[in-house]
């Protein structure tokens, strides 16, 4: 669903993005990991379209971003760090409306209040303003609008700092909901722990480069975090 085949970015002199190589298939979870200047972001805005790649290829369910954003983008949901939302609108009114200019449907109250309280979020909330929203809260909109424009594959850029540990937890259970149902997810974190309890595969990324890709079920937490260290200090 998500591939890139030597994927390389460079903002000028900067390379951002060297030679990268990554498949996301549908129902996986797929966590990248890396330092701050990774490039773990890049990747993420060459899925959307936001930059154009200096050289390789990205796909997102075979289309390429650079060439088609919409087309791209009406495949995927995108959850940022933080979820830009309008604050004077109620949880409700911000679904039906990004959820109406990423596929231009009108839905009946009653199914978005159903996408809604899928994502985790009560009809008590429905009719608060956004403003009053705690960001887990936001990032759950964020989840409902994926949930509604059946999004088939979502991109999340630290998702998880910030939240308290419980709603941390809520928000992996809702990832592992999404993936369950067949949604392609790559998520870059800082959060080795979650990323080895909720991902399939963990990627880790240093200056660019992907230097190791590695399944969860052959690491232990503690065995992730030496290889990331060692990784980081090679
Ligand atoms: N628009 C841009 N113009 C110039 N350089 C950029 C741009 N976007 C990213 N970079 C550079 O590309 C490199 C990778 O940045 P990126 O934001 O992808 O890292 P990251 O892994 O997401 O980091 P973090 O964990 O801090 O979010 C960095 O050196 C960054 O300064």
């Amino acid at each position: 669903m998500l591939e890139c085949q030597q994927l390389t970015k460079r903002f000028g002199e900067r390379l951002a993005l060297d030679a990268l190589d990554l498949r996301v298939g549908g129902g996986e979870i797929f966590c990248l990991l890396g330092a701050n200047g990774a490039g773990k972001t890049t990747t993420i805005n060459l899925m959307l379209g936001f930059h154009t790649p200096t050289s390789g290829t990205v796909r997102v369910g075979g289309v390429d971003p650079a060439a088609d954003p919409h087309a791209a983008r009406a495949l995927l949901a995108y959850i940022p760090e933080q979820v830009n939302l309008y604050p004077l609108l109620t949880g409700l009114e911000n679904l039906e409306y990004f959820v109406q200019i990423s596929n231009g449907r009108r839905y009946s109250r009653d199914d978005l209040m159903g996408y809604f309280t899928q994502a985790g979020l009560s009809s008590a909330d429905a009719g608060r303003r956004l403003g009053e929203y705690s960001k887990g809260m936001r990032q759950k909109v964020g989840i409902a609008v994926a949930l509604a424009k059946q999004a088939k594959a979502l991109l999340l850029d630290e998702p998880l700092s910030g939240l308290d540990p419980k709603a941390a937890n809520e928000f992996c259970s809702l990832l592992i909901a999404l993936k369950e149902r067949g949604t392609a997810i790559l998520l870059a974190t800082h959060d080795l722990m979650r990323a080895r309890d909720i991902g399939a595969r963990v990627g880790i990324m240093r200056a660019g480069r992907m230097l190791a890709q590695r399944d969860t079920t052959e690491l232990t937490h503690n065995e992730l975090e030496q290889v990331y260290l060692d990784l980081m200090r090679a």
